[in-house]
């Protein structure tokens, strides 16, 4: 696991577009794993910047959401559906039948099924992009999750309907049950990008990259990947205990890209 720790939640997002920028540069066609949430719209804003001064196409570009709240119909205000057609896809030139997210109104079973199937049948995920519950979890997957876990129905955490209840309106149905990718299956794509920003996540990304490998903090899983990049602000590394070490690998990381660049 590599951290960067960012000067400020801009930076995240930039870091984050360059890792994007970069895949597409070199895999026009490639598959992305996308998330929802606040955190992610920093990173989709600066996609769409990037778009409009024609550095990056999305036009071959295929995408999987995480995860979709179970009961609402795709073209509900609060789905995730709507959340990225707002936040992304009705700003970029991607093909909107590339667009895929669960489907909360289907059988959960039946759609969690096909949705790990559609995911196969795509050659997998070539960068998965996460957030950071303040539990711990990504996607849907709660504390307690199995790090063997597939595509399945998830009980949302209190916590997460407590976080989560700032999106909808006082007195508004709040679905208690979602659809999510699994750990096992995150984990599967050959790239992870996991941003956080702001001190309430300071604890979860402490637990995240140092604690023990646990499913009472699923993002911990990330640990036995080969390949994630964890992007934080300052606030959100602040509790890290080995700080100066990732500032420190940033910056001979920053020296041998730009080395690189500069070779003729
Ligand atoms: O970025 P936020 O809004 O803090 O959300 C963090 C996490 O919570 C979720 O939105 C689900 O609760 C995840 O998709 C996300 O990773």
């Amino acid at each position: 696991m590599q951290v960067i720790i960012a000067g400020s939640p801009g930076e995240v997002a930039s870091l984050a577009a360059d890792r994007i920028e970069r895949l597409l540069a070199r895999h026009k066609a490639a598959v992305l794993g996308l998330a929802t949430g606040s955190t992610p719209i920093a990173l989709y804003q600066e996609l769409i910047a990037r778009y409009h001064r024609n550095q990056l196409s999305f036009r071959e570009v295929t995408t999987f959401n995480l995860d979709e709240y179970v009961g609402l119909a795709p073209e509900h205000p609060q789905s995730y559906r709507t959340f990225m057609q707002r936040q992304l896809f009705d700003r970029i030139d991607i093909d909107p039948r590339n667009t895929h997210i669960p489907n909360g109104q289907h059988c959960p079973t039946e759609e969690a099924a096909a949705y790990e199937t559609r995911i196969r049948s795509l050659g997998g995920i070539d960068l998965q992009v996460l957030g950071l519950g303040r539990n711990g979890h990504i996607g849907f997957n709660e504390p307690c999750s199995s790090l063997h876990s597939r595509t399945r129905i998830k009980t949302l955490a209190e916590a997460t309907v407590r976080d989560n209840s700032r999106f909808f309106e006082p007195g508004e149905f709040m679905p208690k049950l979602a659809i999510t990718m699994g750990i096992a299956t995150i984990l599967e794509a050959r790239q992870i990008l996991l941003l956080a920003t702001g001190s309430a996540k300071a604890e979860a990304v402490r637990t995240m990259v140092e604690g023990p490998l646990s499913a009472s903090c699923p993002a911990s899983a990330l640990q036995q990947h080969p390949n994630t990049l964890v992007i934080v602000d300052s606030e959100a590394g602040s509790q890290l205990s080995q700080c100066e070490y990732h500032r420190r690998v940033k910056i001979e990381t920053d020296r041998l890209m730009d080395a690189e660049r500069s070779r003729p």
